[in-house]
Protein backbone atom coordinates (compact mmCIF):
# COMPACT_ATOMS: atom_id res chain seq x y z
CA UNK A 1 0.00 0.00 0.00
CA UNK A 2 1.27 3.58 -0.59
CA UNK A 3 2.92 5.35 2.21
CA UNK A 4 0.10 7.84 3.88
CA UNK A 5 0.87 11.45 3.44
CA UNK A 6 2.09 14.38 6.59
CA UNK A 7 -0.91 16.79 7.46
CA UNK A 8 -0.18 19.30 9.61
CA UNK A 9 -3.19 20.63 10.80
CA UNK A 10 -2.49 24.49 12.06
CA UNK A 11 -5.24 25.86 14.53
CA UNK A 12 -6.60 28.82 14.69
CA UNK A 13 -9.97 28.78 16.23
CA UNK A 14 -13.19 29.82 14.80
CA UNK A 15 -16.61 28.39 14.50
CA UNK A 16 -15.57 24.79 13.40
CA UNK A 17 -13.76 25.44 17.22
CA UNK A 18 -16.97 26.81 18.74
CA UNK A 19 -19.73 25.53 20.94
CA UNK A 20 -23.10 26.49 21.83
CA UNK A 21 -25.41 25.90 24.23
CA UNK A 22 -27.76 23.37 22.57
CA UNK A 23 -27.02 21.09 20.04
CA UNK A 24 -30.04 23.02 17.67
CA UNK A 25 -27.87 26.20 18.76
CA UNK A 26 -26.33 27.21 15.17
CA UNK A 27 -26.80 31.14 16.03
CA UNK A 28 -25.13 32.74 19.38
CA UNK A 29 -22.70 30.16 19.72
CA UNK A 30 -19.01 30.88 21.12
CA UNK A 31 -16.49 30.61 18.49
CA UNK A 32 -12.82 29.68 19.11
CA UNK A 33 -13.78 27.30 22.47
CA UNK A 34 -12.01 23.57 21.55
CA UNK A 35 -8.48 22.72 20.92
CA UNK A 36 -6.62 20.99 18.18
CA UNK A 37 -6.61 17.60 19.64
CA UNK A 38 -10.19 17.05 20.09
CA UNK A 39 -11.22 18.46 16.73
CA UNK A 40 -8.76 15.78 15.39
CA UNK A 41 -10.35 13.47 18.13
CA UNK A 42 -13.83 13.94 16.55
CA UNK A 43 -12.74 12.88 12.66
CA UNK A 44 -11.06 9.57 12.98
CA UNK A 45 -11.92 8.77 9.73
CA UNK A 46 -8.99 11.31 8.68
CA UNK A 47 -6.05 8.67 9.98
CA UNK A 48 -7.35 6.14 6.70
CA UNK A 49 -5.99 9.55 4.64
CA UNK A 50 -3.01 10.51 6.40
CA UNK A 51 -1.00 11.07 9.33
CA UNK A 52 -2.38 14.03 11.04
CA UNK A 53 -0.51 16.50 13.65
CA UNK A 54 -2.28 19.18 15.59
CA UNK A 55 -0.86 22.53 16.31
CA UNK A 56 -2.33 25.20 18.39
CA UNK A 57 -1.36 28.77 16.80
CA UNK A 58 -4.37 30.49 18.17
CA UNK A 59 -7.82 30.79 19.45
CA UNK A 60 -9.74 33.50 18.12
CA UNK A 61 -12.43 33.99 15.97
CA UNK A 62 -11.41 35.46 12.66
CA UNK A 63 -13.42 38.76 12.71
CA UNK A 64 -9.91 39.40 15.30
CA UNK A 65 -7.49 38.41 12.73
CA UNK A 66 -4.57 40.93 12.37
CA UNK A 67 -1.70 41.43 10.13
CA UNK A 68 0.68 39.95 13.34
CA UNK A 69 -1.52 36.74 13.38
CA UNK A 70 -0.84 36.48 9.45
CA UNK A 71 2.92 37.37 9.56
CA UNK A 72 3.53 34.44 12.60
CA UNK A 73 0.97 32.06 10.61
CA UNK A 74 2.91 32.55 7.11
CA UNK A 75 6.38 31.83 8.92
CA UNK A 76 5.08 28.66 10.62
CA UNK A 77 3.84 27.77 7.39
CA UNK A 78 6.99 28.19 5.55
CA UNK A 79 8.86 26.84 8.33
CA UNK A 80 6.76 23.55 7.92
CA UNK A 81 6.52 23.60 4.41
CA UNK A 82 10.44 23.19 4.32
CA UNK A 83 10.74 19.75 6.21
CA UNK A 84 10.84 16.65 4.06
CA UNK A 85 8.51 15.05 6.26
CA UNK A 86 5.60 17.37 5.80
CA UNK A 87 3.61 17.11 2.99
CA UNK A 88 0.87 19.70 3.21
CA UNK A 89 -0.93 21.77 5.57
CA UNK A 90 -4.72 22.41 6.82
CA UNK A 91 -5.46 25.77 8.50
CA UNK A 92 -8.82 25.67 10.80
CA UNK A 93 -10.10 29.28 10.42
CA UNK A 94 -12.99 31.04 11.35
CA UNK A 95 -15.10 31.84 8.13
CA UNK A 96 -15.38 36.07 7.91
CA UNK A 97 -12.04 36.62 7.02
CA UNK A 98 -11.27 32.82 6.02
CA UNK A 99 -10.87 34.40 2.17
CA UNK A 100 -8.12 37.06 3.32
CA UNK A 101 -6.19 34.40 5.58
CA UNK A 102 -5.86 32.46 2.28
CA UNK A 103 -5.11 35.25 -0.06
CA UNK A 104 -2.49 36.44 2.01
CA UNK A 105 -1.00 32.71 2.22
CA UNK A 106 -1.35 32.63 -1.53
CA UNK A 107 0.97 35.63 -1.72
CA UNK A 108 4.07 34.81 0.80
CA UNK A 109 4.01 31.05 1.49
CA UNK A 110 7.02 29.72 -0.49
CA UNK A 111 6.45 26.24 -1.21
CA UNK A 112 4.22 24.11 -4.11
CA UNK A 113 2.74 21.63 -1.28
CA UNK A 114 -0.69 22.15 -0.91
CA UNK A 115 -1.92 24.20 1.98
CA UNK A 116 -5.92 24.45 2.89
CA UNK A 117 -7.84 26.61 4.90
CA UNK A 118 -11.33 25.36 6.25
CA UNK A 119 -13.70 26.21 8.80
CA UNK A 120 -17.30 25.42 9.48
CA UNK A 121 -20.38 27.20 9.46
CA UNK A 122 -22.46 25.53 12.63
CA UNK A 123 -20.47 25.38 15.64
CA UNK A 124 -18.64 21.84 16.91
CA UNK A 125 -21.69 20.72 19.03
CA UNK A 126 -24.56 21.85 16.84
CA UNK A 127 -26.82 18.70 15.01
CA UNK A 128 -25.43 17.90 11.38
CA UNK A 129 -22.38 20.13 12.41
CA UNK A 130 -20.65 20.73 9.43
CA UNK A 131 -16.74 20.99 11.06
CA UNK A 132 -16.43 17.35 10.68
CA UNK A 133 -16.56 16.52 7.08
CA UNK A 134 -15.41 19.77 5.99
CA UNK A 135 -11.91 19.08 8.34
CA UNK A 136 -11.65 15.53 6.66
CA UNK A 137 -12.31 16.91 3.38
CA UNK A 138 -9.52 19.47 3.63
CA UNK A 139 -6.88 16.84 4.85
CA UNK A 140 -7.84 14.58 2.22
CA UNK A 141 -7.55 17.49 -0.16
CA UNK A 142 -4.20 18.12 1.68
CA UNK A 143 -2.49 14.78 1.20
CA UNK A 144 -3.09 14.77 -2.56
CA UNK A 145 -0.71 14.83 -4.78
CA UNK A 146 -3.73 16.31 -7.27
CA UNK A 147 -3.37 19.75 -4.68
CA UNK A 148 0.11 20.58 -5.38
CA UNK A 149 1.18 24.01 -7.18
CA UNK A 150 -2.50 24.97 -6.99
CA UNK A 151 -1.73 28.05 -4.85
CA UNK A 152 -3.78 27.79 -1.13
CA UNK A 153 -7.43 26.21 -1.32
CA UNK A 154 -10.21 27.08 0.70
CA UNK A 155 -12.70 23.74 1.12
CA UNK A 156 -16.00 24.27 2.74
CA UNK A 157 -19.11 22.23 1.33
CA UNK A 158 -17.31 19.49 -0.56
CA UNK A 159 -16.16 22.28 -2.52
CA UNK A 160 -12.74 23.79 -3.37
CA UNK A 161 -12.14 26.99 -3.96
CA UNK A 162 -8.84 28.99 -4.71
CA UNK A 163 -7.63 31.94 -2.69
CA UNK A 164 -8.02 34.34 -5.27
CA UNK A 165 -11.46 34.38 -5.95
CA UNK A 166 -13.02 32.87 -3.27
CA UNK A 167 -15.56 34.71 -0.92
CA UNK A 168 -18.11 34.88 1.83
CA UNK A 169 -21.48 35.20 0.14
CA UNK A 170 -23.84 34.18 3.00
CA UNK A 171 -24.01 35.05 6.47
CA UNK A 172 -25.41 32.23 7.44
CA UNK A 173 -26.09 29.08 5.19
CA UNK A 174 -23.15 26.37 4.86
CA UNK A 175 -22.65 26.85 1.45
CA UNK A 176 -21.53 30.70 1.78
CA UNK A 177 -18.06 30.27 -0.01
CA UNK A 178 -18.14 30.91 -3.89
CA UNK A 179 -15.68 32.42 -6.41
CA UNK A 180 -18.61 34.07 -8.24
CA UNK A 181 -17.29 35.88 -10.76
CA UNK A 182 -14.72 32.91 -12.02
CA UNK A 183 -15.92 29.84 -10.44
CA UNK A 184 -14.68 27.07 -7.91
CA UNK A 185 -12.12 24.52 -8.82
CA UNK A 186 -13.55 21.89 -7.97
CA UNK A 187 -15.02 18.89 -5.60
CA UNK A 188 -14.02 16.59 -3.18
CA UNK A 189 -15.86 13.25 -3.85
CA UNK A 190 -15.55 10.94 -1.18
CA UNK A 191 -12.22 11.99 0.02
CA UNK A 192 -10.62 12.67 -3.22
CA UNK A 193 -10.44 15.98 -4.75
CA UNK A 194 -11.11 16.80 -8.23
CA UNK A 195 -9.95 19.38 -9.91
CA UNK A 196 -11.83 21.28 -12.85
CA UNK A 197 -9.82 24.52 -13.70
CA UNK A 198 -6.71 26.49 -12.43
CA UNK A 199 -6.19 30.58 -11.75
CA UNK A 200 -3.72 32.00 -14.47
CA UNK A 201 -2.59 34.19 -11.31
CA UNK A 202 0.77 33.64 -9.91
CA UNK A 203 0.78 32.38 -6.28
CA UNK A 204 2.73 30.90 -3.38
CA UNK A 205 6.12 29.97 -4.77
CA UNK A 206 5.56 32.12 -7.89
CA UNK A 207 5.42 35.56 -6.23
CA UNK A 208 7.83 38.17 -5.52
CA UNK A 209 6.92 38.54 -1.92
CA UNK A 210 8.77 37.47 1.11
CA UNK A 211 7.80 38.38 4.55
CA UNK A 212 10.38 36.08 6.67
CA UNK A 213 12.34 38.77 8.28
CA UNK A 214 8.97 41.17 8.41
CA UNK A 215 7.31 41.88 11.83
CA UNK A 216 4.94 44.39 10.96
CA UNK A 217 3.38 45.10 7.94
CA UNK A 218 2.66 49.03 6.04
CA UNK A 219 -0.45 50.54 7.48
CA UNK A 220 -3.53 50.35 4.78
CA UNK A 221 -7.22 50.52 5.73
CA UNK A 222 -10.53 50.15 3.70
CA UNK A 223 -12.92 53.30 3.57
CA UNK A 224 -16.43 52.47 1.92
CA UNK A 225 -18.16 54.80 -0.93
CA UNK A 226 -22.05 55.33 -0.73
CA UNK A 227 -24.09 57.87 -1.45
CA UNK A 228 -23.64 61.22 0.35
CA UNK A 229 -20.01 60.03 0.70
CA UNK A 230 -17.75 62.25 2.68
CA UNK A 231 -13.96 62.29 3.21
CA UNK A 232 -14.18 61.43 7.31
CA UNK A 233 -12.97 58.01 6.83
CA UNK A 234 -9.65 58.87 4.38
CA UNK A 235 -9.06 61.56 6.65
CA UNK A 236 -8.30 59.88 9.69
CA UNK A 237 -6.86 57.35 8.00
CA UNK A 238 -4.00 60.17 6.26
CA UNK A 239 -4.10 61.19 10.34
CA UNK A 240 -3.61 57.83 11.73
CA UNK A 241 -0.55 57.94 9.29
CA UNK A 242 -1.68 54.96 7.15
CA UNK A 243 0.87 54.44 4.03
CA UNK A 244 -2.22 53.54 1.39
CA UNK A 245 -6.04 53.15 1.35
CA UNK A 246 -7.86 51.26 -0.81
CA UNK A 247 -11.48 53.05 -1.35
CA UNK A 248 -14.25 50.68 -1.84
CA UNK A 249 -16.09 52.92 -4.74
CA UNK A 250 -19.48 53.00 -5.81
CA UNK A 251 -20.28 50.41 -8.89
CA UNK A 252 -16.80 50.17 -11.19
CA UNK A 253 -14.81 52.41 -8.35
CA UNK A 254 -16.63 55.40 -8.96
CA UNK A 255 -15.45 58.33 -6.36
CA UNK A 256 -17.78 61.13 -5.66
CA UNK A 257 -17.17 64.45 -6.13
CA UNK A 258 -17.03 65.29 -2.55
CA UNK A 259 -13.80 62.31 -1.75
CA UNK A 260 -12.45 62.28 -5.05
CA UNK A 261 -10.05 65.74 -4.50
CA UNK A 262 -9.10 64.62 -1.43
CA UNK A 263 -7.84 61.08 -2.50
CA UNK A 264 -5.63 63.22 -4.95
CA UNK A 265 -4.20 65.40 -2.49
CA UNK A 266 -3.34 62.46 -0.29
CA UNK A 267 -1.91 60.78 -3.36
CA UNK A 268 0.09 63.93 -3.90
CA UNK A 269 1.24 63.38 0.15
CA UNK A 270 2.49 60.50 -0.70
CA UNK A 271 0.04 57.98 0.56
CA UNK A 272 -1.12 55.09 -2.64
CA UNK A 273 -4.74 55.09 -3.49
CA UNK A 274 -6.36 51.32 -4.60
CA UNK A 275 -9.78 52.54 -6.36
CA UNK A 276 -11.70 48.98 -5.78
CA UNK A 277 -15.63 48.08 -5.46
CA UNK A 278 -18.49 48.21 -3.16
CA UNK A 279 -20.35 45.63 -5.83
CA UNK A 280 -18.12 42.26 -5.48
CA UNK A 281 -18.25 41.28 -9.01
CA UNK A 282 -16.10 42.29 -11.86
CA UNK A 283 -13.26 44.45 -12.67
CA UNK A 284 -12.55 47.98 -11.29
CA UNK A 285 -11.05 49.06 -14.28
CA UNK A 286 -8.22 51.78 -14.95
CA UNK A 287 -9.01 54.84 -16.48
CA UNK A 288 -12.96 54.35 -16.59
CA UNK A 289 -14.86 55.89 -13.51
CA UNK A 290 -11.56 57.69 -13.01
CA UNK A 291 -8.49 59.11 -14.74
CA UNK A 292 -5.87 57.35 -13.04
CA UNK A 293 -3.08 58.01 -14.83
CA UNK A 294 -3.68 61.14 -13.91
CA UNK A 295 -4.52 61.26 -10.38
CA UNK A 296 -1.85 58.05 -9.95
CA UNK A 297 -4.48 55.70 -8.09
CA UNK A 298 -3.98 52.02 -9.17
CA UNK A 299 -6.85 49.82 -9.60
CA UNK A 300 -7.78 46.71 -7.59
CA UNK A 301 -8.92 44.59 -11.12
CA UNK A 302 -11.27 41.76 -9.96
CA UNK A 303 -9.70 41.80 -6.19
CA UNK A 304 -12.45 42.77 -3.76
CA UNK A 305 -11.38 45.85 -1.06
CA UNK A 306 -10.24 43.13 1.43
CA UNK A 307 -7.99 41.35 -0.84
CA UNK A 308 -6.96 44.95 -2.63
CA UNK A 309 -5.85 45.50 1.10
CA UNK A 310 -3.81 42.55 1.39
CA UNK A 311 -2.10 42.94 -2.17
CA UNK A 312 -1.38 46.82 -1.57
CA UNK A 313 0.16 46.46 2.29
CA UNK A 314 2.90 43.62 0.18
CA UNK A 315 3.19 45.68 -2.71
CA UNK A 316 4.44 48.62 -0.21
CA UNK A 317 7.27 46.16 1.49
CA UNK A 318 8.33 45.64 -2.36
CA UNK A 319 8.05 49.42 -3.53
CA UNK A 320 6.41 52.73 -3.82
CA UNK A 321 6.04 52.75 -7.47
CA UNK A 322 2.65 53.36 -9.06
CA UNK A 323 3.33 51.38 -12.28
CA UNK A 324 4.81 48.57 -10.13
CA UNK A 325 2.01 48.12 -7.91
CA UNK A 326 -0.52 48.20 -10.57
CA UNK A 327 1.38 45.58 -12.47
CA UNK A 328 1.13 43.72 -9.25
CA UNK A 329 -2.34 43.88 -9.21
CA UNK A 330 -2.57 42.51 -12.65
CA UNK A 331 -0.14 39.99 -11.63
CA UNK A 332 -1.84 38.22 -8.40
N1 LIG B 1 -18.46 30.68 10.88
C1 LIG B 1 -17.47 31.33 11.51
O1 LIG B 1 -16.40 30.80 11.61
C2 LIG B 1 -17.75 32.73 11.99
C3 LIG B 1 -16.90 33.23 13.13
N2 LIG B 1 -17.34 34.56 13.51
C4 LIG B 1 -15.43 33.34 12.76
O2 LIG B 1 -15.11 33.84 11.70
O3 LIG B 1 -14.58 32.95 13.53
Amino acid sequence: ADKLPNVVILATGGTIAGTGATSTTTVGYTAAKIGVEKLIEAVPEMKKVANVKGEQVFQIASESMTNDHWLKLAKRVNELLKQSDVDGIVITHGTDTIEETAYFLNLTVKSKKPVIIVGSMRPSTAISADGPINLYNAVATAGSKDSVGRGVLVTLNDEIQGARDVTKTNTMTANTFRSPELGSLGYIVSGKPIFYRASTRKNTADTEFDVSKLDKLPAVDIAYGSANANTIAIDAFAAAGDVGIVYAGTGDGSLANTVRPRLTELRKQGLQIVRSSRVGNGPTIRNGENNDDETDFVVSDTLSPQKARILLMLALTKTKDTKEIQRMFYTY
